[in-house]
């Protein structure tokens, strides 16, 4: 059976997605924080609230993915997940958005001609570039739009800044703030990875009042009901393997 890492930011989004199982037991990691456990789907799917922002993000989706390689049941695919901004039209409140790619857009340096990503300061890498078979496969059977998402450490909350990041990465669907550091620890064990965003808000002038937090979760959560046969239809029937504790 295929083993999937889910990392969310917060509880909500964990739940939402260990809904899919109707129930989900709970397993502590070394450090203490806890992983949910779903059983009776056919992926063993395991979902952690790793805290918000790419460093907490990376540090829990690393911890779990050291555990279960310890264990000797390595995952075979990482999933940050969660609720985001959608960037109108392309992705309206409610709607579900796969990562085709899962972009550092904050990590660089401001000059006097602008931005300038840490690649060209001669440093690491900005982008992840999910399997692009494997994100067809997911988007299709969520009802799913794919593109670009972007990953900040500050919630856009203004035009301006909203119309940038619009320029800079052209084709933008989604703003989050977890999905590369999931993805740093995914690519530092050799695990691919995916980012699923329910829309909750706008990206653009901040409007709390108008987040639309619970539709964005039953969002998730249906896009996760069809991820199994996803993952089948695009990798085939998983191999034999012992089964989890
Ligand atoms: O208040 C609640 O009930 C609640 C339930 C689930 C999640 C939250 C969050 O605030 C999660 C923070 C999380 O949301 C992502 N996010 C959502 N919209 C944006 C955005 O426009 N720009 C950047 N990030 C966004 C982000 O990944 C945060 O981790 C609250």
């Amino acid at each position: 059976m295929r083993r999937v890492l889910v990392v969310t930011a917060v509880a909500a989004e964990r739940d939402a997605v260990c809904a899919v199982a109707g129930s989900c037991a709970a397993v502590t990691l070394p450090g203490g924080q806890e992983l949910r456990r779903a059983a009776g789907l056919p992926v063993a799917l395991d979902a952690l609230a790793a805290g918000v922002g790419p460093a907490a993000a990376a540090a829990g989706t690393a911890t779990a993915l050291t555990a279960a390689a310890l264990a000797g049941q390595p995952y075979d695919l990482v999933v940050s997940a969660g609720i985001g901004g959608g960037f109108p039209p392309a992705a309206p409140l409610g709607s579900v958005v796969v990562a085709e790619a899962i972009v550092a857009a904050d990590l660089g340096a401001e000059t006097p001609d602008g931005f300038l990503p840490v690649t060209e300061l001669g440093f690491g890498t900005v982008v992840h570039r999910p399997d692009p078979a494997l994100v067809r496969a997911v988007a299709a059977a969520a009802g799913a739009v794919s593109g670009p998402v972007v990953t900040v450490s500050t919630v856009t909350g203004g035009a301006a800044r909203a119309a940038e990041l619009a320029a800079r990465h052209p084709g933008v669907l989604a703003e989050a703030m977890e999905g590369f550091g999931v993805a740093e620890a995914a690519a530092a064990h050799g695990v691919p990875v995916l980012e699923i965003r329910a829309v909750s808000n706008a990206v653009g002038p901040r409007d709390r009042a108008a987040w639309r937090i619970g539709d964005a979760l039953a969002a998730l959560t249906g896009a996760f009901r069809t991820l199994p046969g996803a993952l089948t239809a695009a990798t085939g029937p998983a191999p034999e393997s012992p089964p989890r504790p």
